[in-house]
């Protein structure tokens, strides 16, 4: 990756540049980093980059000088050019993530009252906060974002798993961390770290993490997909019986193929650990079992074995209680009961309430999706919870396939950011 930066403190840059886990990034070339001092192209006896606002205000960089120091960086490739400004979009994780996949970054440092007008609106692609508040030039937010970005190359950070564990980027704050000594002024290291038990460690860690991402940084935890964070699996469970008929009666519907392949491939895709099938009728059970088997043991698991593995998710019950005592006693708990509706029902739960709820007690996730005209309330008095519907515009027209609302559901819950 390269990354230019068009400085009026080119020294300050430089220096940055050659230091720690930088400098060894740039001196490995794992990095290249060019420092463009914009006094070089000054223009005038008095080498001038900078001149007073028009109407009010205090000095602020030209144009000009800025434009050819942009040109003269065009030798690395078309820049995406960065200007850091207290109104641009706040620096977050996935925007790093975004910037260190550009091959060529150019920062452009403002000062005093910042940068012409003109120059931003023809050449900035971005415009990057640090926070709300106001710094005096674009140096040090030009150093944060080439260190947020340079950990992101394999190999600048020592060990990747420093990287994929820090606040973030796995979807959670990162865990406390402790060193030597293993007591510090009467104050002893959690007893589990220095117990040598790497799964309980592992564990520890985990729940720590979660603990201070719904105490600290709730919002955070709304993108991060959460699987990994459980110790058990999370189920879907497709219901075709007992489900409403047109008329509110009680009902059964028959299976769909193309339900069947969708929800399977979504259940691979986000972690679900089963994707649970319930119909009474027989010969529908066998149909589901045919396609099944085609898929995983027939010619089908050989000419797609990405639809193998998404079909190995599936399997058929008879009823509702059958698929329950099967799940209870993979996890041997009972597993929190969500079921899902597409109207409007009293003491429904927010998506991000339920998501929160099931990470602070470590649940294992089951939802219930209905078809035909939704679930019956049998099914929805067995639930421990039932969150809202998935809403699209503001009209609140919402039939959704079952298998959209699977994807949209399991997207939030968990969607890898
Ligand atoms: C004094 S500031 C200019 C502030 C500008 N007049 C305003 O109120 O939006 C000078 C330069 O510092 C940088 N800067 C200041 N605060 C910043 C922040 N919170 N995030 C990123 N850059 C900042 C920008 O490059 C800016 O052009």
């Amino acid at each position: 990756m390269k990354i230019s930066v068009i400085t009026a403190f080119p020294e300050l840059m430089r220096s940055y540049a050659a230091s720690s886990v930088l400098g060894r990034a740039v001196s490995s070339g794992k990095l290249e980093v060019r420092i463009i001092d914009v006094r070089d192209f000054s223009h005038g006896a008095y080498r001038q980059i900078d001149d007073y606002c028009y109407g009010a205000g205090g000095m602020m960089l030209m144009a000009e000088p800025l434009a050819e120091a942009l040109e003269s960086a065009s030798g690395w490739g078309k820049p995406y050019v960065v200007y850091p400004s207290p109104q641009g979009t706040h620096l977050h994780q996935e925007l790093v993530e975004d910037l260190s996949r550009k091959e060529h970054l150019t920062i452009v440092c403002g000062h005093y009252e910042g940068i012409d007008e003109r120059f931003t609106q023809k050449y900035v692609d971005a415009e990057i906060s640090l926070g709300d508040f106001v710094l005096t030039g674009g140096e040090m937010p030009a150093m944060a974002i080439i260190d947020a970005v340079s950990r992101l190359i394999p190999g600048v950070v020592g060990s990747a798993s420093s990287v994929t564990e820090d606040s973030f980027y796995g979807g959670m704050l990162d865990t406390p961390h402790y060193t030597r000594p293993a007591e510090w002024r009467g104050e002893k290291v959690p007893e589990v770290l220095t117990g040598g038990d790497a799964k309980a460690i592992e564990r520890w860690r985990r729940r720590r993490s979660v603990e201070r991402t719904l105490e600290r940084r709730p919002d955070v935890a709304a993108r991060a997909g959460i699987i990994p964070w459980l110790s058990g699996g999370a189920y879907v469970v497709e219901v075709h019986y007992p489900v409403l008929g047109r008329d509110g009666e009680k009902a059964s519907t028959a299976i769909t193929g193309m339900d069947l392949h969708d929800i399977a491939r979504a259940c691979r895709a986000y972690g679900i650990k089963k994707y649970l099938l319930v119909t009474p009728i027989a010969q529908q059970r066998e149909m589901a079992k045919r396609i099944a088997w085609h898929w995983t043991a027939g010619w089908g698991a050989e000419y797609n074995p990405d639809r193998k593995e998404a079909f190995s998710t599936l399997k058929i019950f008879a009823s509702v209680q059958k698929a329950l005592e099967w799940v209870r006693e993979r996890e041997k708990k009972e597993p929190f009961k969500i079921a899902t509706t597409a109207r409007r029902v009293g003491g429904a739960q927010h998506w991000l309430t339920l998501k929160r709820r099931i990470l602070k007690d470590d649940e294992s996730p089951l939802f219930f999706f209905g078809t035909g005209w939704g679930l019956h309330g049998e099914v929805m008095d067995m639930a421990d919870a039932v969150m809202t519907p998935i809403t699209g515009g503001r009209d609140g027209w919402n039939h959704l396939s079952v298998r959209s609302a699977v994807s949209i559901t399991l997207d939030r819950f968990f969607g890898w950011r």
